[in-house]
């Protein structure tokens, strides 16, 4: 495949050295600074960026029908209007807060563990994520996906940046540690004991494979997809 990625920073490098791996060829490299890049020739776009141009990286690939894998957080203010204008564009889009399979099998089961918590009403949930200093969003895309898988299935209603007195709020813990790839923890406490999961990533190229993993499944396709298309979780 004919890649184009938007972001050719930490994230970018990997997905180039793991794309190349399995054969593909990156066609374009966009950062901050590229102007007049050629798109024509592109198969697919997969954007690791920065929260400010994600949307309008995404926009840019519906409006030139070019599939797009989003892999940046902290744009997702926006994702409903992105995913209307996918559907305007017969665009492919794909967006997920984190492509590792580690973390996409740890989503499942913080799901079904709070599914079975859901009535001990002694247990109080948290959240904690630690990821690198320069990390420009908090709290994390994938501490937000656990929090939310959290709140369907009990009767938490939201979640809030830090601790929180409010019992129907889930708190997310942010830490930001020199070099850390990405580490999220969820904790159900009582007075007698703790209850914690844990994803540990120990660098960049689950996520980055993830990514080129869905790129490949989303190059023929029309639609908007999740992680769980892709890894055959629904
Ligand atoms: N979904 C997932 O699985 C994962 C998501 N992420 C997310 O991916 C994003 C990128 O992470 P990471 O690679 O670590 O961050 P980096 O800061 O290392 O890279 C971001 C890159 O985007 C560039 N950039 C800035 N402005 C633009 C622009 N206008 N157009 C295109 N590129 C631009 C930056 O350039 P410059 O440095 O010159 O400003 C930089 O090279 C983050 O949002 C992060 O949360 C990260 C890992 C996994
Ligand atoms: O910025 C990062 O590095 C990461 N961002 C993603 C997130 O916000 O969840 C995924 C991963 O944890 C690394």
């Amino acid at each position: 495949m004919k890649i184009a990625l938007f972001g050719y920073g930490k994230m970018g490098k990997t997905i180039e050295r793991i794309a190349l791996e399995r054969g593909h060829t990156i066609v374009a490299k966009i950062d901050v600074d590229s102007k007049d890049y050629e798109l024509s020739e592109v198969d697919v776009a997969i954007d690791f960026s920065v929260p400010s141009v994600a949307f309008s990286n995404i926009n840019l690939c519906f409006s030139k029908n070019i599939p797009i894998v989003s892999g940046t957080t902290g744009w997702l203010k926006d994702f409903g209007k992105a995913v209307k204008n996918c559907e305007k564009h017969n665009g492919a889009f794909i967006y997920a807060s984190n492509y590792s399979l580690g973390v996409n099998l740890f989503f499942e089961l913080n799901t079904q563990l709070a599914k079975l918590m859901k009535d001990f009403n002694d247990y109080t949930i948290s959240l904690e994520e630690t990821h690198h200093t320069q990390k420009l969003d908090a709290p994390s895309g994938t501490a937000i996906t656990l929090a939310e898988g959290i709140i369907e299935q009990t009767t938490k209603e939201k979640w809030s940046l830090g601790v929180t007195e409010d019992e129907h709020t889930i708190p997310i813990v942010s830490k930001r540690i020199e070099n850390v790839p990405g580490t999220h923890v969820v904790s159900y406490t009582s007075s007698i004991d703790e209850i914690e999961i844990s994803h540990t990533a120990k660098n960049r190229d689950g996520f980055a494979l993830g990514a080129v993993i869905a790129a490949e499944w989303l190059k023929d396709k029309k639609g908007v997809f999740t992680m769980k298309d892709v890894l055959g979780l629904k």
